[in-house]
């Protein structure tokens, strides 16, 4: 399939000829922007808590607006309009158009309960160039208990049905936990099956209401397992295959690469050859429904507030996001691993489970070649 506009976003490193309008300030590749966070379901996991009832401080209509005007001098960011619910907004078909109209590239997050074919051709008429829905398991018992709302599964079945028939891409987002790893081939199936432009997968982070679940993270062998699996599917299918919240897969595929005897290039990888696991603060950045900047969405960092200070300004000064462009900065093994420029591990999980935001991923079982030639004793915590 053509895709000539929704770009795989890559890393700023890899592009040292890539200008950037404040010097040393890497280009902005995606903005995750959370426009409400009123939601119509009630995940378990979800990192925004987010209930039915309207919030209080969101954006209005006029901020909003004045916050898409600054989007392009911070390079060419393509705008995912999340929540929450984005559909649950007012003004979403006002917010839409008049990004597209600056040259904006708007993909949309939902968990598509509410398209019917009215909603479907509003959202293409809009300019929404690609929709994730997000799907969690492979049928109505396993999604609708996770998603908290019976009859969810069904519903955004339907959605994309009339996404289809309106001529909108879709891809299928999907959180891996325990409950639903066993079930995990029969997810990437089901989006083949309905024909996804890509399928995303997102680990959970104990965040939010994803806090009282902490139990069903899959731990740091599982990883393993279920990254190799990814690598493997790869191989049988035109879908984009992207593992977000899970940084360690482009170690892996490098280290799977290798073992096969096949190089990471554009040639042999895609773009997946050019990116890098965790963008967070060096080529994406979220806005929460208040303007509150931060790396990710699973990170509750106040790296700026956007009503006090010019959004590009945050971009290019902000502490936290300095911090994330430079290595000497991050603490444990992902500060001295020979994968850290591909990886970097997940700082949203190392600061709900470590503490800090710099310190090493909790869950990768990989030790860098800096720490393997230290005491045993450093290597059975690295194991731990
Ligand atoms: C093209 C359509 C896409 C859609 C509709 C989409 C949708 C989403 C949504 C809804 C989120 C979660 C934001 C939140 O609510 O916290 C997200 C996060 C993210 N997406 Fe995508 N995405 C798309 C493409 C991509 C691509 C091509 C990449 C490639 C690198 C990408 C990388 C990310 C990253 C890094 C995050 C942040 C996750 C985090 O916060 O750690 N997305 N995406
Ligand atoms: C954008 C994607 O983020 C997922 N999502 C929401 N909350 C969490 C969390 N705590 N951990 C991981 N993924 C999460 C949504 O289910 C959606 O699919
Ligand atoms: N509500 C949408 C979804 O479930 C997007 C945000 S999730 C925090 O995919
Ligand atoms: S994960 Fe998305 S769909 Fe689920 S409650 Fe949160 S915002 Fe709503």
């Amino acid at each position: 399939m053509h895709r000539p506009e929704i770009m795989h976003p890559t890393h700023p490193a890899s592009h040292p000829h890539n200008a950037s309008p404040h010097g040393q300030t890497p280009p902005l590749r995606l903005i995750a922007w959370e426009i409400t966070r009123s939601c119509n379901l009630a995940c378990q996991h979800c990192r925004a808590e987010a209930h039915e009832e309207p919030y209080p401080g969101e954006l209005s209509t006029a901020e909003a607006k004045a916050l898409i005007d600054t989007f392009p001098e911070t390079g060419n960011p393509v705008i995912i309009f999340t929540g929450g619910e984005p559909l649950m907004r007012k003004d979403i078909f006002e917010l839409v158009p008049y990004a597209r109209a600056k040259g904006l590239r708007c993909v949309m997050g939902t968990n598509g309960t509410r398209i019917d074919a009215d909603m479907a051709a509003r959202i293409k008429e809009s300019g929404i160039q690609r929709c994730s829905i997000s799907i969690d398991g492979p049928d109505a018992p396993s999604h609708d208990d996770f998603r908290g709302v019976p009859g969810a599964f069904e519903a955004s079945l339907a959605g994309i049905e009339e996404l289809k028939k309106a001529g909108v891409e879709f891809q299928i987002n999907t959180t891996v936990t325990k409950h639903n790893m066993p079930f995990f081939k029969k997810v990437f199936h089901l989006a083949e099956d309905i024909g996804a432009a890509a399928w995303h997968i997102f680990l959970l982070v104990p965040t939010g209401r994803g806090d009282a679940i902490r139990n069903e993270i899959i731990n740091a062998q599982e990883y393993e397992e279920v990254l190799n699996w990814f690598y493997d599917f790869r191989k049988t299918t035109s879908m984009h295959l992207k593992a977000t919240c899970a940084p360690h897969y482009y170690r892996i595929m490098r280290q799977r690469a290798r073992e096969e005897g096949i190089k990471v290039n554009m040639d042999n990888f895609g773009l997946d050859a050019m990116t890098r696991g965790c963008l967070g603060g060096t080529g994406f950045c979220f806005i929460s429904h208040t303007g509150q900047v931060q790396p990710c969405g699973f990170l509750e960092l106040d790296c700026g507030q956007i009503k006090t200070t010019r959004f590009p300004d945050i971009w290019t000064s902000s502490p936290q996001f300095l911090a994330l462009r430079d290595q000497s900065s991050y603490e444990g093994k992902c500060g001295v691993c020979e994968y850290h420029k591909v990886c970097g591990g997940c700082r949203a999980r190392a600061h709900t489970m470590k503490g800090h935001y710099l310190k090493e991923e909790p869950l990768c079982t990989y030790i860098p070649r800096a720490v393997d030639n230290q005491a045993p004793t450093d290597k059975q915590e690295e194991k731990g």
